[in-house]
């Protein structure tokens, strides 16, 4: 098993948001995370990553890449030097896997700040070929890719599952992953609950 949680709670600002969240995700599988606007979905990715901690339960953010709505780009650095950083960062990989992965050939001396919206998300997702980390958690990748980069990034995921990784993934497009289970995040609903309520709030302040 890739990533597997049981009883974790998550908040966002001062709201517990979910309650109970169990998933699991094994070398090669990937997860779609389901739910309307509102859901925690990406609370839900954000607390795997490590980026909010749980209000209870134990997640494994050192094992996690995460993409989220950001693309994490140094407006002055051109996009070969944040993958040269990145990599550097992450133990050195050889960045022509990420650079092919996602086209970024033609874009490799251009600064971040002069790309398009399109062009920052690819250079943002390559980084989570850099990492060398098994569990993908990728929070709406898609926005901002054209046709052919969805076709492109969905073949990255492909990959990088056939690889032995996983992903946990929150999209409202359909990427093909035709063996991909779905979580319906909705269903963990901590409801109005706050952290004030939560008898095991004081263990994360
Ligand atoms: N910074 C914040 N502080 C407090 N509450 C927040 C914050 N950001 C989001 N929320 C609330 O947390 C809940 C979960 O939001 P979240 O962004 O995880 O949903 P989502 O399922 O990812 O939605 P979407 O499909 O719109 O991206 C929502 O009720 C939202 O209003």
């Amino acid at each position: 098993m890739t990533l597997s949680v049981t009883n974790l709670s998550c908040r966002r600002g001062e709201a517990v948001v979910l309650r109970g969240v169990r998933l699991s995700v094994a070398r090669g599988a990937a997860l779609v995370l389901r739910g309307p606007n509102g859901a925690g979905k990406t609370t839900l990715l954000r607390t795997l990553a490590g980026l909010t901690p749980p209000v209870s339960g134990d997640v494994a953010p050192e094992r996690c890449a995460y993409a989220g709505h950001a693309d994490g780009l140094k407006a002055q650095l051109t996009v070969g030097e944040a993958l040269r950083f990145w990599a550097a960062i992450f133990g050195g990989a050889d960045v022509g896997p990420a650079v092919r992965a996602f086209d970024l050939e033609p874009l490799l001396d251009r600064r971040a700040a002069e790309l398009s919206a399109g062009q920052k998300r690819r250079a943002g997702l390559a980084r989570l070929v850099l990492t060398g980390r098994p569990v993908w958690l990728l929070d709406e990748p898609t926005v901002s890719l054209d046709t052919d980069n969805v076709t492109r990034f969905a073949a990255a995921i492909r990959a990088h599952l056939a690889g032995g990784g996983s992903a946990i993934i929150a999209t409202h497009v359909d990427l093909g992953l035709t063996d991909a289970t779905t979580l319906d995040v909705g269903q963990f609903a901590a409801g109005t609950a706050t952290m004030q309520d939560d008898p095991f709030a004081e263990a994360v302040e």
